[in-house]
This record gives structure tokens, C-alpha cells and sequence, in this order.
């Protein structure tokens, strides 16, 4: 235990404290800034099967939601309503849903539409009164972390639930350190603790060496007589301890204090206020106010009243980087400990109005919403001596003004019985109904027919959309999970916001490259059509699909992060949309990649287009680049645009470039094109056509058809040889596709092309006894390399970020009846946990938790990412091209 820390504390500097920030409103009304603070967006963050769904279906009873208490294992859950998830008991899409904690009185009918606060929270603590509660529900399967980062943008808060018997899980650890990125506050519920083998303690004490946080253990667990079945939790801050009735619905709480808890359970009351003494100290450590608070108190760690100590911990959590994390109890199936989490998630996550900044990036410069917002009102006030560098970034700043709202598109949802719903949050302003919103992604405005709020399957229709709010859009067309929806005033349907507005983004996130990919190919022509649509439909839901379509061989390819993803995809075309296909195997998306450079090749195209002759020329060769190992990148092409008469894209996710010359057509003096190009054509236009050819003459390689990685791309464009009155974009793009394409082929021809493979970073955790057999197996039998063992030079490890490295020992934790010893902490692991971070390629790494399992005696767990593709040796590649040629 930490005792005497609070001594030290009191130098403590005070900068700690974080004020609350203002409210990201254009124009700040006081009724959307009492919205805002009686709402938090809060997730649910944690390993797969740590009891997410089902502490979710207790939040929906006890908030009043649901009248009956769903089940996971009879699939009648509110959240996993996908039949897909319903089938495998596991979350896939994220679902946010409203509810109220604490719960509305009874006679409040609908829920008001301005929540009653106190004037202050200086009194009460914040769940004495109904606050707004969106609840954003993440899955916890590694192929989906995407769809986690996704909704981790839009939360304030996140609540991490531990399986107590399994503590500290891979993937746990994997999303909890993208939270931190995202300066998300956390508290955390230690779940399942009616488990046989429930470990509390080992639990709290791998928070605190794998979480890089120090836990404030707010409850204990109370095991009947010390060591018979959990029946509640010592509550740390109230002094008290709560006793949940057996076998009931969790309504029925009974509360004991210190005095009357001794008389009955001596031990127990002795341990809650050791817990205290604990929690004070850490609480102390890190916040000033508490120290004063212990002096006042005479240094009496239990005489401190509970409402001080929830104020600490609530000014402890908004602390970023967050140092100290609230630890709670429970096992929500047996429908223990539920309620307190709720008051905890008011009491100490934070509001809209508390978060930082929301980042944007608007004509290629990273800012934050409120200081675009600002600069407007600045313009206003101030004349600028010289030009505002907006300005000279070409945003008119003097055009902010007509921003109105700014949201982002965390999720899109085809209900069956709704249509396209489109989840959105408001950043600044409200999106009101039948508003215009303009997808600066799209470059497209839509119009907004009709305003949601989900209360689980239920919705509620309204009026607007206010800042800081959860809703849901429905009838939009094209919005796209992850796109940018703003409101310009006075802007018609075919218009574009001016000023640079358009092309304002809301916190960009990096989709990482497919790595598995699979063929969809419909039953009949008729068929088509539908096969479309529906995959039009799951890409606007998920982006982090990808689709291209061979148009010589008519192929459609689903690519997607990993075959669970690929196989929910095919579950959801198939089952949920009715669509009939063939489906092929799921496959692994190699690339490939040329080995020798190529002369310029010029592919002259004249023929008729859709009835009427067309004609261009286009030279392209192509080099391979270095054979560094490709980063996942942004899908994005990115224009450099290296000088006058020069253009070159980015082509990111396979690490391509393609460079255009254009000598006589300058990008700077528009006037030189009149002379040298077609009056309906532009030099844009003619740039974006070449882009758009050289990439589907890139996407599929001449050696096996797969993407052509590492390539560089050059394309010399003699406006007067290759440009006719005849010339159209379309022929543009078809003439750089062949040209692209030929010099492919003969690069090949030249010099054979080689595979490259997808390699993933696997981070495994295993018992010291399989350590052995399993490092074995990944380096010999899997081709990996072991890159480290417990952390120590791990590129997941804490040691790249600025975390602390916690010191098991000097956490408190209450003894563990049952844990058979709490093994040595030492190396930063519990119970003799050892983890292993290796490379292997993806092959190897297919199927491999079974395998890990059967090693492992079931404990083994392990997290991957992609962490690159590399260049296949000559017998890897024929192994490889001879299993494709089974298939
Ligand atoms: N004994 C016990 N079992 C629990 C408890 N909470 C959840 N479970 C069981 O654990 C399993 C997984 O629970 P879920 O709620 O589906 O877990 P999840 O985290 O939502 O899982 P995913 O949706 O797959 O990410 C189910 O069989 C639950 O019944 C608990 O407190 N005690």
C-alpha cells in the first residue's frame, strides 16, 4: 500500500486541473450548453466476450429502457440486433442507443426536452439528477478494431469492462492505448467476479502495469463469510457495503455502513477502509484539492466525505494524459454492481462541454473546430494590418460565418424496417430537419428529411440535432461512415460552400490496407443489379471494405482486414440483402510488385465510345521503387504537385507514385491550356482521367492479378501529340489504363515480378510453461521473428509512449480468496504471464488461435496488426502460386 504519498503530494504543482472548456457552438445558447452537460457519449471498450452486451442489457433495464432483461446466450439482446451477431453471441456493428441515468421519474411520459440541473455541482454530485446517456456499444474482435477507432472518435468517455477471471486481455490493451490516444477519460468494471477462479486483485494489478495507469479501487468484492460466493461490492468512497438480493433483477440493493458491517463482518469492514486510506493517497498524488481536503480533515483518510471524493476523481480523470484510473466491481449476468457503474459513468466521465478541441483539417491544414469558429469572429472584430494566413491558404475566413454546423458520420446502418439510418455527432451548431448538408468527402449536398433519437430499437423522431448530441439521419442518399456533414448557409443543392469550407474534415483517421480478399460474382445478369447495390450499401456502412471490379474478367473482389470481416460481409450480402451470388474462398490480398524499370510506352486509342469516336494518346513507363516495407497509409490519393509543369500523386495504400509531365500546360498560368488543349477539356480534368486509369491499370498486376505494390508510374503528356478535338476524359483514362498496363507486361516479360505478403505485428500472452513450445512454433514452423519478449524493445510496448512503468507491489489491492497465489509481478505480468511480440507473415497466421490454444491449454491470447508487406522468397512464392493454382 502507498501510505504517506499525500505528504509528498502536497507540492504537487496544481497545473493538473483541467478547466472545463467552452461549448463548440457557433453561436454558444445556454439551452445547448444544458444539454451538453447533462449528456455523456460514452463507449464500451473491452476484449471480446468480457461481458460488454450483457452489462449493456442491465444499463437498458435499470435506465427503463426494457421491461426484460436480455440474454446474450438466447440471443435476445437490444444491441446485437444483426442476426449475424444475434447467431454468434458477438458484437459487430457498433449500435448507440439514449437512455436516461439516472432513470426519468415514471410520470415523465416522453423525456423532457431541457434537462432539470442543479445550478452547481459544488453540493450534489452530478447522478442526483437525470443526465442523457449515449451509449455507443464497440466490438471487441480484433477485425473490427477498426469499427472501434471509429466510435472511439466520437466518444467523450468509454467505460473498459475485464472479464475478472481472465483480467487484462490483448485486445483490451490494444483499444484501451488507442483510447489514450485519443485522450478518451476512462473508468474501468472488473466484471464476472462470480466466476470460479475470479482474481480481483491480479486483475487490478495488471491495470496498473499493462493500462500504464494507477488504479483507485472505488469497490471491492464481497465474497459471502470472505471466501464463499460474490453477493455485492464494499463500497470505497461511500463507506459501505452493498449487498444484492440472489437470484433477483438487481433491483434490490441493500446498503450496510462501517458500523453495522463490523458487527457482522469484522474483516470486510477493516478491508474497506484500508481501501480508503488507498484511494485517498492515490487521489492525493495527483490532485491538490484532495490534499487540502485530508488537511481539513485532520489527515483522517475515512473522515473525508464521499462527495469529495467523487469531485477528486472526476478532476483526476479529466487529467490528459490520464494517470489515474477508477477501478469498479460486478458480475453483471448475475446483475451485481450495474447501477453504481451508471453513477460512476455521470459522475466521472466528462460532458461534451469538457473535451478538448475536435481536430479538423481544411485546405490541407490541421486546426481545431472552436479556432476556425474564432477566426471568424476575430475577422469580425479585428482588421487584419496584413492578410490572415487563411487567407493566404485560401480560406476566406470571412465566409466561417455561414458554417452553421459541423458533424461527423460515425455509422452507417441499413435497417431493415428504416432504410439507411446515418449516425451522426454534432460538433458545433444543429442540423436541423430538411437542412442541406454538404459531405465535404463527396463534394455533394443531401438534403436531412428526418431527424432521429434511438432509445435501443425504438425511435423517437425530432426536431434538430443539437451540439455535443448523438442522432440519426435517415433518407440520405450518399453519406458515408466517417464523412464530414456541414451546414453553409444559403447554400442551394448544386452548390459548393466558398472560402475553402468545402473542404473542411472533421478528425481524419487512416483506414489500414485490406489484407484478405474474397470474389463475388451474381447468380444471373439480372442479378447484378441488386449484388450492386447491396455492396454499395455495405461500403457505405463500412469503409474499411474495399471493392474493385476487373473489367476485362467482370470480377468483383471484396477485400477487408480479416476473415472474420470478410465473412460477416459475405453473411450480410447473402442473408440480411437476399442478394444471390457465388462467393469465392477467402483469400489472402497479396501484391505484387516489378523488379526492373521500363522505356516509355505510348498507347494511341482511336475508336468509338459510347457511339461516338474517341481518341488520345498517353506515353507511361514504369520503375519499381525501393523495397522498404509498406506502411498501412490513408486511402487517399494525395496530389504533390511538385512544380509549373509536374504533378505527382501519392498513391498511398500500395505505396505507388505516378508522376505526370506536362510541359507545355502549366498548372499556375490557366491561360497557356486555351492554346494548347481542347476547349471542353481542362488541365484537372485531363490529370484527374490519367490518375484515374493508371490506378485500375495498377490495381490489378500483369503476374497473378494482384495489386501492383512499390511501383512508380511516369506519364509524359505532349498536350499537341496527345490530345485531339476528338479527345474525352473517358478516352483518356482507357489510353492511360492500356499504356499503364503494357508497360507492366513488359516490365514482367523483362524481369519476373514478385509476390509481396501481408506481415503482421502479433503480440502473444502466455503462461511461462508454454512459452517454450510457443516462440518454437513461431519462428520454426511459422517463419517469424521474435522481436520481443515482456515488453522490452516491443514497438506495441509502453516504452515507445510516454507512460508510466507501475511498480505491481506498490498498488493496493484487497486479498484474493481464490487465486492460487499472485505469482511474480516482477516482470510486469501476472501469475508467470508471458508475452511474446513477433512478425509473421499473415499466412502463417491464419487459423493460428486454434493452434495457440491447443499449445496453450486455452489460456494463450494474442492481438495482430498489419505491420507491412514484403518481397516473398523464390520457394515462398511458388508455394504460394502453387496453392492458388489448386484452388
Ligand atoms: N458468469 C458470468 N458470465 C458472464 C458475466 N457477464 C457476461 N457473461 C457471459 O459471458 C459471455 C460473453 O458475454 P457478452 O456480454 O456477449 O460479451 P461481449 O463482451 O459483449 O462479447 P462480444 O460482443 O463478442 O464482444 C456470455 O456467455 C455471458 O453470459 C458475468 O458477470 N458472469
Amino acid at each position: 500500500m502507498r501510505i504517506g504519498w499525500v505528504w509528498r503530494a502536497r507540492r504537487v504543482a496544481r497545473h493538473h486541473v483541467k478547466t472545463p472548456r467552452r461549448l463548440l457552438s457557433t453561436q454558444p445558447q445556454p439551452q445547448s450548453d444544458l444539454l451538453s452537460k447533462a449528456t455523456r457519449n460514452i463507449g464500451i471498450i473491452a476484449h471480446i466476450d468480457a461481458g460488454k452486451t450483457t452489462t449493456t442489457e442491465r444499463m437498458l433495464y435499470y435506465s427503463g429502457v426494457t421491461r426484460r432483461i436480455g440474454n446474450v446466450d438466447e440471443g435476445s439482446t437490444v444491441t446485437d440486433f444483426l442476426p449475424a451477431e444475434r447467431a454468434r453471441g458477438i458484437t459487430i456493428q457498433s449500435a448507440a442507443i439514449t437512455f436516461h441515468w439516472p432513470p426519468l421519474p415514471p410520470s415523465a411520459q416522453t423525456p423532457p426536452l431541457l434537462p432539470q440541473l442543479p445550478a452547481s455541482f459544488d453540493t450534489v454530485l452530478p447522478s442526483s439528477t437525470p443526465h442523457n446517456i449515449n451509449l455507443i456499444d464497440t466490438p471487441g474482435h480484433a477485425d473490427f478494431t477498426f469499427e472501434v477507432l471509429r466510435s472511439l472518435r466520437v466518444l467523450d468517455g468509454a467505460v473498459c469492462i475485464l472479464d475478472g477471471v481472465a483480467g487484462v486481455e490483448a485486445q483490451t490493451e490494444k483499444v484501451w492505448t488507442q483510447a489514450g490516444h485519443y485522450h478518451i477519460p476512462r473508468i474501468i468494471f472488473v466484471n464476472k467476479l462470480d466466476r470460479v477462479g475470479a482474481a480481483f486483485s491480479r486483475t487490478v494489478k495488471e491495470i496498473g502495469v499493462r493500462l500504464h495507469g494507477w488504479p483507485a479501487v472505488c469497490h471491492i468484492p464481497w465474497w459471502q463469510g470472505g471466501n464463499g460466493d460474490f453477493v455485492g461490492v464494499g463500497d470505497v468512497v461511500n463507506l459501505r457495503g452493498m449487498l444484492w438480493q440472489v437470484g433477483g433483477d438487481g433491483r434490490d440493493i441493500q446498503a450496510f455502513g462501517l458500523e453495522d458491517l463490523g458487527k457482522t463482518d469484522e474483516k470486510f469492514a477493516e478491508e474497506i477502509k484500508k481501501a480508503r486510506i488507498a484511494l485517498v493517497e492515490i487521489l492525493s498524488e495527483y490532485d491538490d484539492v484532495m490534499v487540502e481536503h485530508f488537511l481539513e480533515h485532520d489527515e483522517d483518510h475515512v473522515a473525508i466525505p464521499a462527495i469529495q471524493i467523487m469531485q477528486s476523481l472526476r478532476r483526476v480523470v479529466l487529467q490528459a494524459p490520464q494517470k489515474v484510473i477508477p477501478v469498479f466491481a460486478g458480475a453483471s449476468f448475475r446483475n451485481i454492481g450495474v447501477q453504481p457503474l451508471l453513477d460512476a459513468v455521470v459522475d466521472l466521465l466528462p460532458s461534451p462541454l469538457e473535451r478538448p478541441d475536435p481536430e479538423i483539417s481544411i485546405s490541407s491544414q490541421s486546426s481545431t473546430l472552436p479556432a476556425l469558429l474564432s477566426s471568424a469572429a476575430t475577422a469580425k472584430t479585428t482588421k487584419p494590418a496584413r492578410k490572415q494566413p487563411q487567407q493566404e491558404q485560401g480560406l476566406a475566413v470571412a465566409e466561417v460565418k455561414n458554417l452553421t454546423a459541423c458533424a461527423l458520420a460515425f455509422k452507417v446502418v441499413n435497417d431493415p424496417k428504416r432504410g439507411v439510418l446515418v449516425y451522426v455527432r454534432v460538433y458545433s451548431g444543429s442540423i436541423d430537419r430538411g437542412a442541406t448538408l454538404y459531405n465535404t468527402n463527396l463534394a455533394i449536398a443531401e438534403r436531412a428529411p428526418r431527424l432521429l433519437k434511438m432509445y435501443a430499437n425504438d425511435a423517437v423522431e425530432v426536431d434538430s440535432i443539437g451540439p455535443g448530441q448523438i442522432g440519426v439521419i435517415t433518407g440520405l442518399k450518399h453519406a458515408r461512415t466517417g464523412d464530414t456533414l456541414i451546414v453553409y448557409r444559403g447554400l442551394q443543392m448544386k452548390g459548393t460552400p466558398s472560402g475553402g469550407l468545402n473542404t473542411l474534415q472533421l478528425r481524419p483517421i487512416n483506414v489500414p490496407p485490406p489484407v484478405f480478399f474474397t470474389s463475388i460474382e451474381p447468380n444471373s445478369l439480372s442479378e447484378q443489379k441488386h449484388v450492386l447495390e447491396s455492396l454499395g450499401i455495405l461500403l457505405r456502412e463500412d469503409p474499411s471494405l474495399h471493392l474493385s471490379i476487373d473489367e476485362e474478367s467482370g470480377q468483383t473482389h471484396l477485400a477487408g482486414m480479416g476473415d472474420l470481416h470478410l465473412e460477416i460481409a459475405r453473411d450480410r450480402l447473402l442473408n440480411d440483402f437476399k442478394a444471390k451470388a457465388r462467393i469465392g474462398k477467402i483469400e489472402i490480398g497479396y501484391r505484387e510488385t516489378i523488379t526492373t524499370s521500363t522505356t516509355p510506352i505510348t498507347h494511341k486509342l482511336d475508336k468509338p465510345i459510347a457511339g461516338k469516336q474517341a481518341k488520345a494518346s498517353i506515353t507511361a513507363s514504369v520503375e519499381p521503387v525501393d523495397d522498404s516495407i509498406m506502411m498501412p497509409g490513408s486511402q487517399t490519393v494525395q496530389e504533390i504537385g511538385d512544380g509549373a509543369f509536374e504533378t505527382t500523386y501519392k498513391l498511398p495504400d500500395n505505396n505507388n507514385t505516378l508522376h505526370i509531365s506536362h510541359p507545355d500546360l502549366s498548372r499556375q498560368d490557366s491561360a497557356s491550356h486555351k492554346n494548347h488543349i481542347p476547349p471542353h477539356l481542362s488541365l484537372p480534368g485531363i490529370l484527374h482521367s490519367i490518375q484515374a486509369g493508371a490506378s485500375a491499370a495498377l490495381a490489378r498486376g500483369p503476374f497473378h492479378g494482384f495489386p501492383v505494390a512499390n511501383t512508380r508510374v511516369s506519364i509524359d503528356l505532349d498536350a499537341q501529340a496527345h490530345l485531339f478535338p476528338e479527345t474525352t476524359p473517358t478516352a483518356i483514362s482507357m489510353a492511360a489504363r492500356a499504356a499503364v498496363g503494357s508497360s507492366l507486361r513488359s516490365a514482367c516479360d523483362a524481369a519476373p515480378a514478385v509476390l509481396m505478403e501481408p506481415v503482421m505485428m502479433v503480440t502473444i500472452f502466455v503462461n511461462e510453461n508454454s512459452l517454450g513450445a510457443v516462440v518454437q512454433d513461431i519462428s520454426s514452423s511459422r517463419g517469424g521473428q521474435v522481436l520481443s519478449l515482456d515488453g522490452s524493445d516491443s514497438p506495441t510496448s509502453a516504452s515507445d509512449d510516454d507512460v508510466p512503468r507501475i511498480d505491481p507491489n506498490l498498488i493496493y489491492t484487497p486479498p484474493d480468496p481464490f487465486a492460487s497465489g499472485t505469482g511474480d509481478m516482477g516482470n510486469g505480468l501476472a501469475d508467470s504471464q508471458r508475452q511474446i511480440v513477433a512478425r509473421v507473415p499473415l499466412k502463417e497466421m491464419v487459423g493460428y488461435l486454434n493452434h495457440l490454444r491447443a499449445l496453450t491449454s486455452g489460456r494463450g491470447t494474442f492481438v495482430m496488426t498489419v505491420d507491412g508487406f514484403e518481397k516473398m522468397g523464390s520457394q515462398r512464392q511458388k508455394e504460394v502460386l502453387d496453392a492458388l493454382r489448386e484452388f
